[in-house]
């Protein structure tokens, strides 16, 4: 016997407000719009809907502090981070770094819906951009969930400009990824490598972030 009770959408823990201050209706919005159509976009799984909030989109506005200038999101999926956070940061300009149609497509048509000003969709693979002088420098580049440290560092450095930052969320294994990256992390250049623990003063879950400065 299946269970046949569908799963219900988690409802808006308080600490949505605190870090998306007026930006909050923008972010019920784009919330609403991801759990009804996620899951037939091939976007997120029926058992997200039960922690989206928590586990997915205020994970993401977790980094909205942290972020300047003109940052780039690689990987960019459904919009985690990248499109949470240019709801968050009205004043920092994103670029979502992402090589499926499907997804730009929903990532495009979020960013006209939310009529949001700050958003460029970028449909390529990461490596394919560097030396792309259009988008460079980039500030900033952000990712979740795409690749180990090893991988994504290679991916996301050479968008950075001199004294920029890799902004990184990670999970429990954060300090192992670093260890085993030592290699791409000398050869990048990286400086400053550090894990940051955010979540905690908000009463979420730790959220771990690897922050790096590239070629200083
Ligand atoms: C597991 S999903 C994570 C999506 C989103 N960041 C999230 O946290 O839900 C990984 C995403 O990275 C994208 N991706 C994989 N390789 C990439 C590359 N080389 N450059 C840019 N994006 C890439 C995939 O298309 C996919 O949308």
């Amino acid at each position: 016997m299946t269970d046949a009770t569908p799963p219900v959408l988690e409802s808006e823990p308080s600490a949505a407000a605190a870090l998306f201050g007026d930006r909050i209706e923008l972010a019920r919005s784009f919330t609403a719009s991801l759990a009804e159509q996620g899951e037939t976009l091939g976007l997120i799984g029926p058992r997200e809907l039960p922690q989206l909030w928590s586990r997915h989109i205020l994970n993401s506005a977790l980094l909205a502090p942290l972020l300047r200038g003109r940052v780039g999101d690689v990987g960019s999926g459904a919009g985690l981070p990248g499109l949470v956070l240019a709801i968050a940061r009205p004043d920092v300009e994103l670029t979502l770094i992402e090589p499926m149609e499907r997804r730009t497509d929903w990532l495009q048509s979020e960013v006209d819906r939310m009529a949001l000003p700050n958003v460029r969709v970028l449909r390529a693979r990461a490596e394919d951009l560097h030396g792309n002088g259009q988008l460079l420098p980039l500030d900033q580049v952000t990712a979740r969930a795409v690749s180990a440290l090893r991988t994504l560092i290679p991916l996301t450095a050479p968008l950075v400009r001199s004294a920029g930052e890799l902004i990184l969320l990670k999970g429990g294994r954060a300090q192992d990824e670093i260890a085993a990256a030592q290699k791409v992390i000398r050869k990048h250049r990286l400086q400053d490598v550090e894990v940051l623990e955010l979540g905690g003063e908000h009463g979420l879950e730790t959220t771990r972030v690897v922050r790096a400065v590239v070629d200083p």
